[in-house]
This record gives structure tokens, sequence and C-alpha cells, in this order.
């Protein structure tokens, strides 16, 4: 399945301050899109808000759905069936081996069977199936970012949120990486958001955003 997204007036507020204002923002089903912009420009606000995880006005649709009319348990069964996300920092659980973190958003899946197989073809394609029974605290940092990308993907989603996935990579790390991000997203018609500093990640994007102090201030087409 694939899902667009449409906002409109989608904003993030802390006290009196706009820390993100989104006036008309339109993804196609299927694109791959970038974020750029200065630190504190809002990139990670703008994913944080386009995954539900942040208290905003205005709408958020993602397919049909609204995120922004859903209770919070509606919203985060709607994040566990249709989005992966992969954070800055990963978050993965330091005691759990590689294929256990691949498997967590599958956990309380009725086709958990089919997910597990799922989970270990991604490792393989990714490149880390042989470190599949290894502890993540084991693990170096393109290592990690790899079990994260297969976390995000086990449950195959339809949306894939990344926040600077390249981050912390050497090049060559980076760049397969990001081929494999783009082909995993392409060849199952997923709606993709990066956020990154990357020029290489932009260069395999559909379209790039640029973000000042909150607000889409550039938007270019690959
Ligand atoms: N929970 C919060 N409460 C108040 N202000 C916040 C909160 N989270 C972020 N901010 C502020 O919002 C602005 C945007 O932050 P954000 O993390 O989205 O920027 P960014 O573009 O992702 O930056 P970086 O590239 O450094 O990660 C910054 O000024 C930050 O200090």
């Amino acid at each position: 399945m694939s899902l667009s997204l449409s906002a409109r007036d989608l904003t993030v507020r802390s006290g009196a301050r706009v820390l993100l204002s989104l006036e008309r923002l339109d993804l196609p089903a299927g694109s791959l899109t970038g974020i750029r912009g200065a630190s504190g420009a809002g990139k990670s606000t703008a994913l944080h808000a386009m995954a539900g995880l942040l208290a905003a006005s205005g709408s958020l649709i993602w397919g049909e759905t609204d995120l922004a009319r859903l209770s919070q348990p509606a919203r985060t069964r709607f994040r566990g069936q249709h989005m992966g996300m992969i954070f800055q920092d990963f978050l993965l659980f330091e005691e759990m081996t590689a294929r256990e973190n691949a498997l967590v958003s599958a956990a309380f899946r009725p086709d958990r069977a089919a997910l597990a197989a799922r989970a270990d073809a991604l490792m393989q394609r990714l490149g880390i199936a042989a470190l599949a029974d290894r502890r993540a605290e084991l693990l170096s940092g393109g290592e990690r970012q790899r079990v994260a990308v297969a976390r995000a993907l086990a449950h195959d989603p339809a949306i894939l949120l990344a926040d600077e996935p390249t981050a912390s990579l050497d090049r060559a790390a980076a760049d397969a990486l990001i081929a494999d991000l783009a082909a995993l997203a392409r060849d199952e018609g997923r709606t993709v958001v990066i956020v990154s500093h990357d020029a290489h990640v932009w260069a395999a994007m559909d379209r790039v955003l640029t973000l000042d102090d909150g607000h889409l201030c550039g938007d270019s087409h690959g």
C-alpha cells in the first residue's frame, strides 16, 4: 500500500514560540522527499510532527486518515501499522540482539512469523545477516544504522520517516545505506521523508524541501 501526505496549517508551538508552520504540504504516495535546513531550522520537529508525535494544530492527512483528529492510542496504532521511523540516535535496545531489535515493531502482531522472515530477508539485503544474533551494544555505528533500517521496515510500513540516517557513517557506508534505503523504498512504493545535511541523500530524493525558522523556504525537484 502507498499513502500520500496532505498537511494544511500544520503548526507546532512551544509556549508563544512557533517551532513549525507548514501552510501547505503535499507529498504524493510513493515519493521520496528530503528535508534540509540549518541546525535549529525545525527539521526534526517537522519529521516528528509528520509522524503525529507532537501536539500540533492543523491537519495531517496520511492517505484518508487525519492523524490530527485521532486519539493518542489511535495514532499509535496508525504508526504501528503504517509507519517506520529511524531516529537520529537509532534508539536500539542495547541488551537485545540485532534480530530482536529488528523485530520490535512486529512483536505484538499476529503475523509475527511472516514478519520475522521479512526481518531476516532485510538484514540479509542490508549485509548484516551474520550479525543477527549479536547484541546491539557490540555493533559498530554503521551496523547499528542498518539494524535501525531493518527495524523501521520489518513491519512493511507504507511510510518511512528518517532523521539523519547517514550521520556518523563514513562516505562509502553512507552511500551504500542511501542506495539501499532508496531501493527498499522504491521497490515497495513507500512514501519516504528523510531529514539530512548530506547532499548525497538529497541527490537520491525526488524532491528536497528547505526549512528556515520552522517555515518552508525552498522546494526543489530532482
Ligand atoms: N520540545 C521542544 N520544546 C521547545 N523548543 C524545542 C523543542 N524541540 C525543539 N525545540 C526548538 O525548536 C527549534 C527546531 O529544533 P529542531 O530539533 O527541529 O531543529 P533541526 O533543524 O532538526 O536541528 P538539528 O539540525 O540541529 O538537528 C530549535 O530552536 C529547538 O531549540
